[in-house]
């Protein structure tokens, strides 16, 4: 308990920020979540504070560092990939989400002794660009495909990766982001790994150009990254509300 004190995050801020806390919104009537989890800032490099993180065990600040740059690495390929099956030169994503915000969430999901009366984390879509998730052999993470629930199971050595909204807004809705939530086990505890990438507070996301013709207009409205944000903490996850309101 004191090490969690010591790295816990700014509980004013109403934007998640690093260290340790325990719900995802801040507004008091909201659900919480079954969920405990470290925030790590880890790009740009000018947000990487190791300092910040646990001492222990003792290699944990380098092998956050290192996992962050792979991480990184392989967001940018995935993302050039992305923009080359939709014939876009290949850093034509990379480029409009611009610099990458890149955070490590490590969230923990106790047993939970009524699993049916809550969730580990509710149903959402990720904010930014890409999220890499690994998950250790405990089942919870579901995607919605075609209205039903489906587990992902952990697999491993699998990295889950989850297309997020502003790839979604820049891929005019040829790729969609993925909705997705966290179940409760009754007797095992669960950990995951989430890293994900988004554009700076100040980038301004829109549908590619290219991808604009008068058979295919723009499906979503552009938005700065920031304000994006603040609607989300707003309004709360609820699925795909954020984006969906975009939708022209
Ligand atoms: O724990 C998981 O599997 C999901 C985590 C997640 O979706 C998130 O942190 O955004
Ligand atoms: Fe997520």
């Amino acid at each position: 308990m004191t090490d969690k004190l010591r790295y816990s995050c700014d509980s004013n801020s109403s934007f998640a920020s690093e260290g340790y806390g325990s719900r995802m919104l801040v507004s008091d009537d909201s659900v919480l979540d079954w969920r405990d989890y470290f925030d790590h800032h880890t790009f740009p490099l000018s947000r990487r504070d190791p300092s910040c993180w646990p001492h222990f065990p003792p290699n944990y600040r380098e092998v956050i560092a290192e996992y962050s740059d792979s991480m990184k690495a392989l967001a940018q390929t995935l993302l050039s990939l992305v923009s080359e099956s939709l014939g876009l030169p290949s850093s034509r994503i990379e480029e409009a989400v611009g610099e990458f915000y890149q955070n490590i969430t490590v969230s923990y999901y106790p047993p939970c002794p009524q699993p049916e009366l809550t969730l580990g984390l509710q149903a959402h879509s990720d904010m930014g660009a890409i999220t890499l998730l690994i998950q250790h052999d405990v089942m919870g993470l579901q995607v919605l495909k075609d209205g039903e629930w489906i587990n992902v199971h952990p697999l491993s050595d699998a990295i889950v990766v989850l297309l997020a909204d502003q790839t979604e807004i820049i891929t005019n809705g040829l790729y969609r982001s993925a909705q997705h939530r966290a179940i409760t086990n009754a007797s095992k505890a669960r950990l995951s790994v989430a890293t994900f990438h988004d554009p700076s507070k100040t980038t301004i996301i829109s549908p590619a150009s290219e991808l604009i013709t008068e058979s295919s207009p723009p499906r979503y409205r552009q938005v700065t990254y920031g304000d994006y944000v603040s609607s989300w903490y707003t309004k709360g996850p609820e699925g795909k509300r954020n984006i969906d309101g975009l939708l022209i």
